[in-house]
């Protein structure tokens, strides 16, 4: 095979991880962006995932403390200002606690990450550590599953918009900003894998490690839709459905 047809075939696999395991599958996506969730759900699903948005700076740190090179951290470290963004305006996980109060919870609640559910911690956890820890090429791999985060974004638009009385620009702005910024850090990401794999071993070890983020993604997933779906079991420490969720919000539902 040539390097570039060996490159092709290894993109393919790369892109076949996506239509195989990308959580837009899960059935508790297919839920909130089909207008089936209780507004519990949606509230566990941004409190939950609000755990997630505080994580991914603190990885793409670990990544860059391992960087030696300044041309890529150069590149990455874009990760950490659309996250944190400046003193005064924030960045993506203020965004983010702008959705927690549209959906009725208050924002001190959601940031303080009581209720996460143990389960997605731990998910969450085990990426900041893959990151920690791996190859940098199975870091930057595990990154990959941005590759299919635009289309989730646009059908997560599309759907609250059309079914949940709570979503507006205001409410979404996380989102649209993520269809700006993440085809971005993708476009590094993904050249810089098809170019460093340059070995059968290398690039069974990228394909291993974007499979494991698609599996810590969908761990998520499972833990909320076993909480607050069915078989409904909260565990110990889980959100309730009623601590954080403000006066106005609670007054709404009793109508
Ligand atoms: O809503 C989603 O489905 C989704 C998925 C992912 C992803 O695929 O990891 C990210 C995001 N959103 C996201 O907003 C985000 O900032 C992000 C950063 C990363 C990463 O691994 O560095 N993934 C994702």
């Amino acid at each position: 095979m040539t390097i570039a047809a060996d490159k092709q075939a290894f993109h393919a696999r790369l892109l076949s991880i996506g239509s195989d395991r990308y959580h837009d599958k899960h059935p508790f996506h297919v839920m909130l962006h089909g207008g089936r969730c209780t507004m519990t759900q949606v509230r566990a699903w941004v409190l939950n995932r609000y755990y997630y948005q505080t994580r991914i700076p603190m990885k793409d740190a670990a990544f860059l403390s391992r960087c030696d090179d300044p041309q890529m951290r150069r590149a990455w470290r874009s990760r950490i200002e659309d996250h944190d963004g400046g003193h005064d305006e924030g960045g993506g996980i203020r965004r983010w606690l702008r959705l927690a109060e549209a959906v009725g919870l208050d924002a001190d609640f959601v940031a303080s990450t009581k209720g996460v559910l143990p389960a997605t911690r731990f998910a969450v956890d085990a990426y900041v550590a893959f990151v920690r820890q791996q190859p940098l090429l199975e870091a930057v791999a595990s990154s990959l599953t941005e590759l299919f985060a635009p289309k989730i974004h646009s059908e997560r638009i599309a759907g609250l918009l059309e079914h949940y009385a709570f979503a507006d620009d205001a409410a979404l702005a996380y989102f649209r900003q993520r269809l700006v910024e993440a085809p971005q850090d993708v476009k590094f990401g993904l050249a810089y894998v098809l170019d460093h794999a340059d070995t059968a071993e290398k690039q069974n070890a990228a394909v291993a490690a974007l499979t494991f983020k698609t599996e810590v993604l969908w761990s998520q997933l499972d833990a909320l839709y076993g909480a607050y779906v069915a078989p409904g079991l909260i565990p110990p420490g889980g959100w309730d459905g009623r601590e954080g969720v403000t006066a106005a919000a609670a007054a709404e539902a009793a109508e």
